[in-house]
């Protein structure tokens, strides 16, 4: 079966050779994209959208998210709204209702916040462990995960429970929780900060997760200067998140460890020298009212950036990219070209999907190219421009995902 999505009034395709293209058509076939080029010369097809002169993008790649979770964690919130700060420690009330929590609740809260995001646009989502924090629970945590969204990540290291020894609990994580989860995990991640796990403790879950053949993600930098940037460029992390607090070593360290990588020849998850990407997260830093990532600065010194959501119901409690991109446009001084790429190329990029195919014959995702997996995002909108001039307006008007109609 083939879609003809035609009278598209701007296309931002996110890919370097097609660009941002006006008056466009885009041709779906199965799964992929199978034809992009001008709505006047576009092929016949089995069916037709008109898009009536509307945007599209790249559906948005969310890169980083705590979905998996039961309880609710307002009275904190209300606290910090009252002046307080955030602490890591709040991560112990939502790991007890998580674990009180049935599968089947579980999957059932999982499966809607997913649902969720792609009523936004939303078409490619990770998300992470974390809020189980013994070994049977994590298992249960990535299992249920790898149900219900496209990559998993072991965040077995995002905070020491109550009654253990730190070091003790390093080691479990690195040991029989690693073993445990690894069925169902591509991705590691340590949260690496004052209140949570020390660099020495982030540098032995790096290590075995590592071992164990996992991709490296670090939660760095959030809550003031410290050492998880460093960590994740020398340990090759595909991605350091947060990165409130950057001194200029750490920009540069981002900026170097991208030298050597050429994106035509290097592509896809694994290969070649890749560097680590900043993701920033917009809600969090507004929801936790910390200063604002320097999304900006990153990219004028060449770090590739992401923005993602960070869904969790600690520090951002929202699925809405739409709200992460006007943020990081209004508040961080992103172009809309600069902040949709980190939403979409850059999320892609963060997980090794911008390009080619994956082991596991997976398609790139984040950019609108033929090949590329058909996840599409229609605006109601003339432009792209509208996701920051209409903030908080719900400006989705169709989504596709791997080529079906999803909304
Ligand atoms: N910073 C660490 N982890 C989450 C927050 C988790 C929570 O507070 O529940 C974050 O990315 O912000
Ligand atoms: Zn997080």
């Amino acid at each position: 079966m083939s879609e003809l999505i035609t009278n598209i009034g701007e296309l931002m395709t996110q890919d370097r050779e097609q660009g941002t293209r006006r008056k466009a058509a885009v041709v779906l076939e199965g799964e992929r994209i199978a034809w992009i080029g001008d709505a006047i010369h576009a092929p016949a097809a089995d069916t037709v959208v008109d898009a009536q002169g509307r945007a599209v993008l790249p559906g948005w790649v969310d890169s980083h998210t705590h979905l998996i979770f039961a309880g609710d964690r307002t009275a904190e919130f209300e606290a910090r709204v009252a002046g307080e700060s955030y602490k890591a420690g709040g991560i112990a009330v939502s790991v007890e209702a998580t674990r009180a929590a049935s599968d089947y609740d579980l999957t059932r809260l999982g499966l809607g916040r997913v649902a969720e995001a792609m009523s936004q646009g939303t078409t490619y989502l990770e998300t992470k462990t974390g809020y189980g924090l013994d070994v049977e629970e994590e298992r249960r945590s990535a299992r249920i995960a790898s149900t219900v969204v496209d990559e998993v990540t072991f965040l077995g290291a995002h905070l020491v429970p109550q009654g253990i020894d730190a070091d003790a609990y390093t080691e479990l994580v690195c040991s029989e929780m690693l073993e445990a989860v690894r069925p169902y995990v591509s991705w590691a991640d340590v949260f690496c900060e004052r209140g949570a796990f020390t660099p020495e403790q982030s540098r032995r879950v790096l290590t075995a997760c590592r071992a164990a053949g996992l991709g490296l993600r670090v939660h760095g930098n959030q809550l003031g200067h410290g050492e998880g940037v460093a960590l994740a460029v020398e340990f090759g992390a595909a991605s350091v998140d947060h990165v409130n607090f950057l001194t200029d070593d750490d920009v540069s360290a981002l900026a170097q460890s991208w030298s050597g990588w050429d994106g035509a020849a290097n592509a896809g998850r694994g290969a070649g020298v890749r560097g680590t990407v900043a993701t920033v997260l917009p809600a969090c830093d507004l929801s936790t009212r910390a200063p604002l990532a320097p999304a900006k600065r990153l990219v004028q010194a060449g770090v590739p950036i992401a923005i993602a959501s960070n869904a969790n119901p600690g520090t951002s409690y929202t699925s809405s990219m739409a709200f992460c991109v006007a943020t990081a446009v209004l508040q961080m001084g992103l172009s809309v070209h600069e902040a949709v790429r980190a939403a979409t190329f850059g999320g892609a990029l963060a997980l090794g999907r911008e390009s080619g195919e994956d082991v596991d014959g997976q398609r790139a995702v984040g950019s609108i190219a033929v090949g590329h997996r058909a996840d599409l995002h229609m605006l109601r909108a003339p432009s792209a421009t509208h996701l920051a001039y209409r903030p908080g307006v719900p400006l989705t008007a169709a989504v596709w995902r791997a080529g079906v109609h999803a909304v």
